[in-house]
């Protein structure tokens, strides 16, 4: 395999510390007594990065962090011997609670994150366009912090895509609607966020189906839908005509949900690295983010378990 297909850059614009509560049941408006608590280094792009580096990728980490709490990250960028190209910032990283209830119901409280100025705009800018010099993929993950515009962000992946660069690209709200205009290499919305960016609720895979369809004609090559417990709608293009796959993963104990997009994401990058055929990257990226959906947080203990479970999943081409 050449070096160029092991390596991957993830891009985190807004890192989190992921502080996760186990509750029995979340009430609100009174105090909940959390029985178990954890804190680790999370993101969209740094989780798709722990797991892609469990995976055996060699990564590179960017994006913006508080200098004022970064010990967590680094250790954990270590212990993935990731490459870190964070840029410091004056401030703190933001810490995002996680409260996962007994029946795997979790909400989220996200915060808003780091003010990001000119300065390190530039410098951010500067180790992006080093390491376009020697990496294929880019994986761009998550929201924006203060000090970047959706239009700021969807530049990057312009610039990288007339670069001939992979981008694949998962994010939410107006980030999301701008980036797509800039031709990422493949999106990764889940139902609720392709609502959101076609105006109206999709309530059948028909409407999911006739959106991501759309979507594609702008010049997108893969767009993924995610459906949570339901599975995962591909639409590729293909030398003919865009060619659609669904994937479904078996029945799941669920203990927390969080992370399983980003596992998705890691999945289907170190498939499309590894040049497998699409059954392949989608079955094994499904299994992977359904086995993510047993654990708190991302990561993969036994790449075995992976493809045990990948038996499992079922893949259709057609609806
Ligand atoms: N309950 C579940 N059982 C099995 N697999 C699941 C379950 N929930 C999620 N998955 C797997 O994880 C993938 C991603 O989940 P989902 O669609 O919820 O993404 P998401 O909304 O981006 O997730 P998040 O933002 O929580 O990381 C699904 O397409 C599916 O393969
Ligand atoms: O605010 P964003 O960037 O959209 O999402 C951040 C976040 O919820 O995403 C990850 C799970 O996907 C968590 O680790 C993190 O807290």
């Amino acid at each position: 395999m050449s070096d160029l297909n092991n390596k991957v850059v993830t891009i985190t614009l807004n890192p989190a510390l992921d502080l996760t509560g186990s509750v029995n049941e979340l009430n609100l408006g009174t105090v909940n007594l959390a029985h178990t608590g954890s804190l680790h280094a999370a993101g969209k792009g740094v989780n798709v990065a722990r797991v892609l580096s469990d995976l055996g990728a060699q990564v590179t980490v960017t994006g913006f962090l508080g200098r004022d709490n970064d010990a967590l990250f680094c250790s954990l960028f270590e212990k993935m011997n990731a490459q870190d190209q964070f840029v410091r910032v004056d401030g703190a990283t933001r810490i995002n609670v996680k409260l996962v209830e007994e029946n795997g119901q979790v909400s989220d409280i996200n915060f808003p994150g780091v003010n990001v100025t000119a300065q390190a705009i530039a410098e951010f800018e500067g180790n992006l366009w080093t390491l376009a010099e020697t990496h294929q993929f880019f994986v761009l993950a998550g929201s924006l912090p203060t000090g970047i515009s959706p239009e700021l962000c969807a530049s990057w992946i312009q610039k990288l895509h007339e670069m001939g660069k992979k981008v694949i690209f998962d994010s939410s709200r107006t980030a999301l609607t701008a980036g797509l205009t800039a031709q990422p290499w493949l999106i990764k919305p889940n139902d609720e966020e392709l609502s959101e960016i076609v105006g109206t609720k999709l309530t059948s895979p028909q409407a999911c189906q006739q959106a991501a369809e759309d979507l594609a004609a702008t010049g997108i090559d893969n767009v993924v839908v995610s459906l949570g417990a339901k599975g995962v709608m591909w639409l590729a293009k293909n030398q003919q005509q865009p060619q659609w796959r669904f994937a479904q993963p078996p029945k799941m104990t669920v203990v927390s949900t969080v992370g399983a997009g980003d596992t998705l994401v890691a999945g289907l990058c170190w498939g499309h690295l590894q040049a497998w055929q699409p059954e392949q990257i989608l079955s094994f990226a499904t299994a992977l983010s359904a086995l993510a959906v047993s654990q708190v947080g991302v990561g993969v203990e036994s790449i075995k378990t992976v493809t045990e479970l990948q038996k499992k999943v079922t893949l259709n081409n057609l609806f």
